[in-house]
């Protein structure tokens, strides 16, 4: 199957990217960006939903329009930090139901730990955009699609703000059907798995705890 990495060069994600990228950018400014991130993205990510036609009377006539077809959505934040894509991403597309997966990266071992799971019961028939603002290591990643595709779901997206090459390579060893969207491929981890030069934490940054 062939790899599919897509970066998204739109002046407005690159722009938005620069600024939480920025250690002085505070919780309050930093959940806005992520936010109005993700919302650009999902933009861009749904330029494929299938419109059908239906006809409409103007005040003027009968016409046909473009509606979208009902292709079934799903967002699945990988919690905590992939909450903070969540609203932006709605807004645009209300009618996604929302799943979450509770996961969090050991600091000594980088294990990812599960602690939370639900999906839409009919998660098998609904385009899954699994979120999270970071892919590092991706052993995060792995683990929710694994734990995705165990209830169901066949038809996934990954979207992230930054990721690194080892992260993209470990989502294409365990999960070639699965295409990633990201706004960056950083250079590398630093020498606690956090990426360089990143944005730090992105849990802690959004939620103000650790
Ligand atoms: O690719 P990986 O090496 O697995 O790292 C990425 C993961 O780390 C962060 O979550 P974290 O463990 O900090 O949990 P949090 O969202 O609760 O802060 C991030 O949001 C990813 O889920
Ligand atoms: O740089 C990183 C790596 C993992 N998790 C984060 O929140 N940031
Ligand atoms: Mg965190």
């Amino acid at each position: 199957m062939e790899k599919h990495v897509h970066v998204f060069h739109h002046p407005l994600i690159q722009h938005k990217l620069g600024i939480i990228r920025e250690e002085s950018t505070g919780p309050k400014e930093f959940r806005e960006l992520v936010n109005e991130i993700a919302k650009l993205m999902a933009y861009e990510i749904t330029l494929d939903l299938p419109l059908t036609d239906v006809t409409v009377q103007t005040p003027v006539a009968k016409t046909t329009v473009k509606r979208l077809s009902g292709k079934k959505l799903g967002i699945v934040p990988i919690m905590r930090a992939g909450l903070g894509m969540v609203d932006g991403i709605l807004s645009l597309i209300p009618v996604a139901k929302v799943g979450h997966i509770g996961l969090y990266r050991d600091p000594e071992t980088l294990e990812a730990i599960e602690y939370y799971a639900k999906l839409p019961e009919d998660a098998g028939e609904r385009e899954l955009i699994v979120v999270d603002p970071m892919l590092a290591t991706g052993g995060s990643a792995s683990a929710a699609l694994t734990a995705i595709k165990k209830r169901g779901a066949k038809n996934i997206k990954f979207l992230c703000l930054i990721s690194v090459k080892e992260g993209i390579d470990r989502i294409h060893q365990d999960h070639p059907d699965v295409p990633i969207y990201t706004g960056a491929i950083d250079p590398g981890l630093n020498e606690k798995s956090y990426i360089d030069p990143g944005f730090g934490d992105a849990g802690d940054r959004l939620f103000g705890t650790k």
